[in-house]
């Protein structure tokens, strides 16, 4: 095993150990943001039948051929049409039915002319009435066909598909009412540390409070996953073990942050190595060098590093691509831009240094980066006010301002202006 590996062979080696986990099937609201796991059909075609664009009235469009403003072409109403109803029958020449916008085209009329542009001779425009026309119809003109978007049996969804809120409702429309898709990764989360205290309690002399384990669990809930946060473990060996070993049994990926590192009671190293296979210790990245990686019994066991900022980047990193490939998605990473510093960012290590910063965009649309003043990895304040991680590359040399740097896009709301 190598000692310092690069962030995409991590990557890469915990992905390699990861697959796409068995489907379940979801009801299709719930299948919002998810992959299809098969392709899903219709079973009607889409629009199930031709149907009018517009309220107005239907009629054959060589009927209105000659139809101008010096000479009109008139037609009796004989029957209206709403959403919902059909007219069967049939419409004979010097005559027009009043229609609704998606109500079926009747089977004898060709276009569809919108009310606005269509004048009444006699009575309101309803059955009954005679009604004058200046323009020709366009020849299907105001019809939605049947079929336009699918035809029954037509896959509408393939599988590795993410499936989007517009999806939801074209499923829907297709009768697709439960959704295979691979099952969501069920995540421990075990926090280690004898300073560790739950949020609930005010911190003695020399305790913390657990904000890791929180931050994982939601970070790894926003990534899909079901998270579920373990009892905290002290800073021991065998404690260690222990609670791994449980949680391996029950759960699909387990994340521990804390004790990564060398010190005297940093163990999750020791006890990946003495209950499993250990694959990786260390990652060429800051925050976040010490980063354990291995399988117990199977299944992978990640140990980020305790520093708030270091267990944060290496989720975003290393674990939330294999929750997403476990479920099934191709588009494993967050998205990236090019911004330009706005201000000189100088580095002290060799490291690929991850910046928590904030990009925003002129009115040019150009991007601009500003690194947060205050890059310790012991806080995650400054991650809660930051919208991305500006990359500086491997090696000595810092950047200055203006200069083009990568960025990696975090949660983005609507607060943001991009
Ligand atoms: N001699 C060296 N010491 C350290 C190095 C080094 O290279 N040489 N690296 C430092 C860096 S950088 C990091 S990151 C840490 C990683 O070590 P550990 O994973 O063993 O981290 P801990 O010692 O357990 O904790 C570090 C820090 O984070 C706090 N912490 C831990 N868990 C939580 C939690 N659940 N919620 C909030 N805060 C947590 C912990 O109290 C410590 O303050 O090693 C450095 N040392
Ligand atoms: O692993 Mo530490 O938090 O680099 O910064």
């Amino acid at each position: 095993m190598p000692e310092m590996i690069s962030v995409e062979q991590a990557r890469d080696l915990v992905l390699s150990h990861v697959s796409q986990l068995p489907a379940e099937t979801v009801p299709v609201l719930d299948a919002a943001g998810r992959v299809a796991a098969v392709d899903l059909k219709s079973d009607i075609d889409i629009s199930p039948f031709a149907h009018a664009a517009m309220d107005g009235f239907a009629m054959r469009a060589a009927q209105l051929q000659s139809a101008s403003p010096e000479s009109p072409v008139e037609l009796d109403v004989i029957a209206e049409v709403a959403a919902g109803d059909t007219f069967e029958g049939d419409i004979p020449e010097g005559a027009c039915v009043r229609i609704m916008t998606g109500a079926p085209l009747p089977a004898a009329a060709d276009a569809v002319v919108k009310y606005e542009i269509v004048r009444n001779v006699e009575g309101d425009g309803r059955p009954g009435s005679r009604v004058a026309f200046e323009t020709p119809a366009k020849l299907r003109g105001n019809v939605r066909e049947a079929g336009e978007e699918a035809r029954a049996g037509e896959a509408v969804v393939r599988a590795g598909e993410v499936i989007n809120a517009a999806g939801v409702g074209f499923l829907a429309g297709c009768g697709v009412t439960e959704v295979p898709t691979p099952r969501r990764p069920r995540v421990a989360i075990i926090s280690i540390g004898s300073e560790l205290v739950p949020p609930t309690q005010v911190p003695t002399a020399g305790k913390i409070r657990n904000s890791n384990g929180y931050a994982l669990a939601a970070a790894a809930r926003a990534a899909g996953a079901l998270p579920t946060m373990l009892p905290i473990v002290e800073d021991s060996l065998e404690a260690l073990k222990v609670a791994v070993l449980e949680a391996v049994r029950e759960y699909d990926f387990v994340v521990t942050s804390g004790g990564a590192s060398d010190g005297d009671f940093d163990f999750i190293k020791p006890c990946v190595e003495q209950t499993g296979e250990l694959l990786m210790t260390r990652v060429n990245m800051r925050p976040g060098k010490a980063q354990t990686f291995g399988l117990v019994n199977g299944t992978p066991v990640f140990g980020l590093p305790g520093n708030p900022a270091a267990a944060y980047c290496g989720f975003e990193m290393l674990i939330r691509p294999a929750l997403r490939k476990m479920q099934g998605h191709s588009n494993l990473q967050r998205p990236l831009v090019k911004a330009r510093l706005a201000r000189d960012a100088k580095k002290g290590d060799t490291r690929r240094i991850y910046l928590r910063a904030t990009i925003t965009k002129d009115a040019d649309g150009a991007y601009a980066v500003e690194p947060a003043k205050n890059q310790s990895s012991g806080l995650f304040g400054v991650i809660q006010r930051s919208n991305c991680l500006a990359v500086l590359p491997e090696g000595g040399e810092g950047r200055t301002a203006g200069s083009l740097v990568e960025c990696i896009l975090l949660d983005v709301n609507e607060d943001v202006c991009l």
